[in-house]
């Protein structure tokens, strides 16, 4: 499902963000990366969703080879990925429905489907009552509920998220990993960077340690093992 063989990352700058990285993350897993500031957490998965281009290398996601992948079929793999960031990025001058739907009215879905999609997922992320409420009416927990309604409205086969609980309070933290734990039951496969040591050692799932733009420790279950 989601397949890196010797991935090397180089910057323009000349920073090497990924020295050869080889991974392999099947269906309906949860995975962890972590690493101390810098390792190459965000480069390793910015490449899953092509933020970032890899310098050399195949990256295969739901067996679209990245290598290959003509920039107007960006949108295609974007699809069918869902992307959680850590400062939310909603759109301010939308509701928190109006987010959600926008994710799919860019795909020209009818009005029902989205009608009907939308109020799914905030139900799912507890959100119904908040529906017409704007993000700067949220606090930081409604607000990422919010991101990660948008990011899986499409249904998605991955969801991948950059440090999502970095802006918020530990008991918020913990509810939204609640919502990525029910996500990831319903078969969607979770890729998530995070420095949160007690989260990591306490809903145990694979750990992808990364250091140094290599992968360090990969391990079923395994401990955060870093400072800070
Ligand atoms: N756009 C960029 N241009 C040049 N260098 C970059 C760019 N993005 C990241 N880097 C460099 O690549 C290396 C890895 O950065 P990356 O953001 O992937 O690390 P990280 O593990 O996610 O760090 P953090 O935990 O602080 O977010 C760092 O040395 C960083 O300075």
């Amino acid at each position: 499902m989601i397949v890196m063989k010797n991935v090397y990352k180089k910057y323009p700058n000349g920073v090497v963000a990924a020295n050869g990285i080889n991974i392999e993350i099947k269906r309906g897993e949860f995975v962890y990366v972590v690493g101390p500031s810098g390792a190459g957490k965000s480069t390793f998965i910015k490449m899953m969703y092509r933020e970032e281009a890899s310098t050399t290398g195949d990256i295969i996601i739901n067996g679209i080879n990245l290598a290959t992948l003509r920039n107007k079929h960006i949108p295609y793999l974007r699809r069918q990925i869902g992307v959680v960031f850590q400062d939310f990025k909603l759109l301010p001058k939308l509701n928190v429905y109006e987010n959600v739907a926008f994710a799919l009215e860019v795909i020209e879905e009818s009005p029902e489907e989205i009608r009907e999609k939308v109020n799914d997922v905030l139900a799912l992320v507890g959100l119904t009552q908040k529906a017409r409420m704007f993000p700067n009416e949220l606090s930081g927990g409604e607000q990422q509920r919010v991101s990660i309604a948008r990011s899986i409205v499409n249904v998605p086969k991955v969801v991948i998220a950059d440090e999502p609980t970095g802006n918020l309070d530990p008991e918020t933290s913990w509810e939204i990993m609640r919502i990525f734990e029910q996500i990831n039951a319903r078969g969607t496969t979770i890729v998530m960077a995070t420095h949160n040591r007690e989260i990591v050692n306490t809903i145990r799932h694979r750990v992808i340690a990364v250091d140094g733009g290599l992968i360090t420790r990969d391990e079923y279950g395994g401990e955060y093992g870093y400072e800070g």
